[in-house]
């Protein structure tokens, strides 16, 4: 076994699928949305307002701080999927080109990488996420089953100067530190 994806325990029998390619020279497998969300438009916020208010050095009120919050932070879309690899491989997750074009969605973190060390993480088992932002003027739907990255696996590097590191991961998104 050298390279491959499961299903994270929590969506066992819930008809998610195994991400695939999606013709025969594919680079990437396609990755679905494990569950229905969703993905609000920022121009929700009154984008114009807020930016005319901190132009001109005026207070927020809680509630517009409120739904900037909400509506500006990227979204998380499970995908249900944990990938394995060798110790030398990475997962880039990247947008599909779609995406942005049709559906004004994009990955507000350019591309994700998926350590190895990801896998069966003790906090939440290796499930890959795909963060997302909605710049289209309406809100999205996305659907469970509904392609919405691709995953393309990759061998990587190491620098002459390095001393290993030892550190365990334990989670991911900022949990080895600011
Ligand atoms: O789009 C992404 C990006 C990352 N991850 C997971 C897998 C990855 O191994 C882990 C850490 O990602 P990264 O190193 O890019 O983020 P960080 O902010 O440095 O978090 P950490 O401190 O946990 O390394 O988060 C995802 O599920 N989706
Ligand atoms: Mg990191």
């Amino acid at each position: 076994m050298k390279r491959g994806f499961q299903i994270v325990s929590k969506y066992k029998n819930q008809g998610i699928k195994l991400p695939k390619r999606a013709t025969q020279n594919s680079a990437g497998y396609d990755f679905a949305s494990a569950v229905d969300m969703t993905l609000p438009s920022i121009w929700k916020l009154n984008f114009l307002k807020v930016l005319w208010a901190i132009h001109h050095q005026d207070q927020l009120t809680d509630d517009q701080i409120t739904a900037a919050k909400k509506v500006l932070k990227p979204y998380l879309i499970p995908t249900g999927i944990k990938a394995y690899m060798q110790p030398n491989e990475v997962l880039i997750i990247a947008n599909r080109s779609s995406n942005p074009l049709k559906r004004g969605m994009i990955l507000p973190n350019g591309i994700g990488v998926i350590d190895s060390d990801y896998y069966n993480n003790p906090s939440n088992e290796g499930e890959i996420f795909v963060q997302m932002v909605n710049f289209g003027i309406r809100d999205r739907k996305i659907h469970k089953g509904d392609r919405i990255g691709q995953g393309i696996f990759m061998p990587y590097l190491i620098a002459d100067h390095e001393i290993k590191p030892k550190a365990k991961r334990q989670s991911g998104f900022g949990s080895t530190g600011k």
